[in-house]
């Protein structure tokens, strides 16, 4: 089995997905003619050459300004399909799609919109390719803890159609403890507890993360490896980490994917997984960046093995569904 092939078939989950990256410019082109809204750029191939960052901000600025092109529940509904189509054919069984409801509320568009569109696609995914799915809120940490809160009003009377909350958005200057009340809220909710963390922001946004707002994972985190007492309190308490390699590349974190810390964080006992963030802009879904990490940092195929099976434990399910998926990973073989 060639390495490509190998990785296909490794049962998978996707843990860190922000929807809104997924957009294509072919699709958000599409959207913008039928919701006459106009893009900020001539044509597809003009946004695909605007897709060159240098660092997080300068990818948000774009992101932002692509998603202005979904208005409908139908457009929801057709971006997470078209994520699902693609990460089933990459050995996808089960995503936790991050969704940014504040970039289409402030709009405009209404949050049940949003859901609604987003729902339909994660039942029909379910019927058409058996995926399993679930919706985790992501708060934009540029905007106050006070519009944090408006937000989750708005989503309460939706709770149990919600998994679990987020952060995310600009990281530097805006720390995990500005969100402590909101987050409080959430668990209270009986919410999982995400954050992204440690991308460009310093290893102390790691530790507020995990003792301020309780997450159960953190997002990206690959700069943890900065502080060494917290690699150790991340090994022992096995804390899930959902790095995003061909993001890093493309945002900065690493000059090059052969810089990568991966395979540093997965030698240290670190609970490791690999993740899209933003596919339609980082140049890859998760298939690509499987393959992409295990060329550059030279991974076994126990390795990846080990981080198929990381996603797996780390996802939100229960052990009736993950223990199938366990056993069908078990029975790969690892040469
Ligand atoms: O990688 C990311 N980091 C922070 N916010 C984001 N919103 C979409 N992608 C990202
Ligand atoms: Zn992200």
């Amino acid at each position: 089995m060639d390495l490509e092939t190998y990785i296909r078939a490794l049962p998978k989950a996707e843990l860190h997905l922000h929807i809104e990256g997924s957009l294509e410019p072919e699709m958000m082109f599409a959207l913008a003619q039928r919701n006459g809204v106009t893009l900020p750029w001539s044509s597809v191939e003009a946004t695909r050459a605007a897709y060159a960052f240098s660092d997080l901000q300068s990818f948000l600025d774009l992101y932002y300004a692509g998603a202005a092109a979904l208005i409908h529940e139908q457009d929801f509904y057709e971006l997470a399909m078209a994520y699902f189509a693609r990460a089933h054919a990459d050995g996808v069984v089960h995503a936790e799609l991050f969704f940014d409801p504040q970039t289409h509320t402030e709009r405009g568009v209404a949050f049940q919109t949003v859901l609604d569109g987003l729902e339909r696609a994660c039942d029909e995914a379910r019927v058409q390719y058996g995926i399993s799915s679930r919706l985790i809120l992501c708060f934009l940490r540029h905007l106050s803890e006070d519009e944090g809160f408006a937000t989750l009003e708005q989503a309460v009377p939706h709770v149990s159609r919600i998994h679990g909350v987020g952060l995310d958005s600009s990281e530097k200057g805006h720390p995990p403890s500005k969100f402590a009340r909101l987050f409080a809220r959430c668990r209270e909710l009986g919410l999982h507890i995400v954050a992204h963390a440690g991308e460009e922001g310093p290893p102390a946004y790691i530790v507020e993360a995990l003792d301020l707002l309780k997450v159960e994972r953190i997002d990206h985190g690959v700069r943890a490896a900065e502080d060494p007492a917290l690699v150790e309190r991340l090994v022992r308490e096995q804390t899930p980490l959902t790095v995003c390699p061909l993001s890093n590349i493309k945002l900065c974190v690493f000059p090059t994917l052969q810089d990568h810390n991966l395979k540093q964080l997965l030698d240290a006992g670190l609970k490791v997984t690999i993740n899209s963030d933003d596919p339609a802009y980082f140049g890859g879904y998760i298939g690509q960046n499987f393959l992409a990490t295990a060329e550059a940092l030279h991974l076994s195929r126990a390795e990846l093995k080990r981080i198929a099976r990381n996603s797996l434990e780390a996802s939100f399910v229960g052990d009736a569904e993950r223990t199938p998926w366990l056993a069908r990973l078990d029975a790969l073989p690892e040469d």
